[in-house]
């Protein structure tokens, strides 16, 4: 649909789709471009992967940038959750075919697929972003069917759903159900107040990643550590940011040595880092809304 059948919403215009799918590709870049990131691919290292590195990262970026333009598009149409889950499915096609079939941004295109579905919608019906809207647009208008597919996916063989089944955590989906509450309740907090205080970006969003690892039941190191290595992880980000954080002299030190410890252990915190993006986008659209 052209953005012209977009300006028919009473109240609403036509939304910047293209400006949307702009900034959760900044997001995902900025995620990636930060270090350090305990057992993350990062411009330092690879951390704890041998498949991946900046370049594989940078690969599916590219072949993403088309994804979150159109699935804004989607949300603003009033697309229901089946049409988003194709257009996810053809992203992830997209994905593996730039990276020889590495699963880089699986929980990112989901993630950060939504928030940019329900920024898409929330524009088009001229609806403010503020607080928690884009999380509770999620939730209104796809959570039930997040959960219908939860249940569906409960069999399947993926990383995620085994984790899922052994250890009785949630996961992506269910994060999103319920409207992303560790994105707008613990880590977006955890953002503006290193910004409020220190005016510097790479600070915030060290100190967003630790809160998200000191949190998150994240499949990723259960699929890999089991809740020995979820345990290590968690207590290792909680003792970072209860020794004062990025805001105390020596953080980066503080933060690199969980990061050799995390690839020693070859444990990876990649839902933290998805959720990392979307914050930053979460945040962008919210102070993107009130600048104009
Ligand atoms: C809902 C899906 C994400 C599928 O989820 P599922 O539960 O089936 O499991 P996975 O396929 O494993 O995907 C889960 C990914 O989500 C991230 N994640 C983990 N925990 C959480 C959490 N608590 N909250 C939010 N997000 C979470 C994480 O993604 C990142 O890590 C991956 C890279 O790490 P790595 O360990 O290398 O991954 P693997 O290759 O699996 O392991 P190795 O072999 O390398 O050891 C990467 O994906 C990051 O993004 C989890 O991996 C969703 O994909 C889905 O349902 N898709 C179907 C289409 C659809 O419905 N789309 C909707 C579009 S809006
Ligand atoms: N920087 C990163 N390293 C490893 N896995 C990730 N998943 C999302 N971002 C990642």
């Amino acid at each position: 649909m052209t953005t012209s059948a977009l300006r028919r919403h009473p109240g609403g215009s036509a939304p910047d789709t293209a400006g949307i799918g702009r900034d959760a590709i900044r997001a995902l870049y900025a995620e990636l471009a930060l270090h350090p990131k305990p057992g993350l691919v990062s411009p330092l290292d690879s951390g704890s992967h041998d498949d991946m590195d900046m370049a594989t990262f940078m690969r599916s970026l590219f072949a993403l940038r088309g994804y979150f333009r159109d699935i804004a598009t989607a949300g603003a149409e009033g697309a229901d959750f089946d049409v988003l889950r194709g257009l996810g499915i053809e992203a992830e096609r997209r994905m593996l075919a730039a990276t020889g079939g590495i699963n880089t941004h699986r929980g990112a295109i989901f993630s950060l697929g939504l928030l940019a579905a329900a920024s898409g919608a929330l524009k088009h019906e001229g609806q403010s972003l503020a607080g928690p809207a884009l999380g509770e647009a999620v939730t209104r208008r796809w959570g039930q069917a997040l959960v219908a597919a939860g249940i569906q996916a409960r069999d399947s063989d993926s990383h995620g759903a085994r984790a899922i089944r052994r250890y009785q955590v949630r996961g992506a989906r269910e994060e999103a159900a319920e409207g992303f509450p560790l994105v707008f309740g613990t880590a977006l907090p955890a953002l503006e107040e290193v910004l409020a205080r220190t005016g510097c970006l790479e600070r915030a969003l060290v100190q967003t990643l630790f809160t998200l690892m000191s949190v998150l039941e994240d499949t990723n190191l259960l699929h890999r550590g089991g809740t020995e290595g979820l345990g290590f992880v968690r207590d290792g980000a909680r003792r970072f940011l209860d020794a004062g954080g990025v805001l105390m002299p020596g953080w980066r030190e503080r933060a690199l040595a969980l990061h050799r410890d995390c690839v020693a252990r070859h444990l990876s915190p990649g839902g933290s880092a998805d959720l990392l993006a979307a914050t930053w986008f979460v945040h962008h659209q919210r102070s993107g809304a009130e600048r104009t």
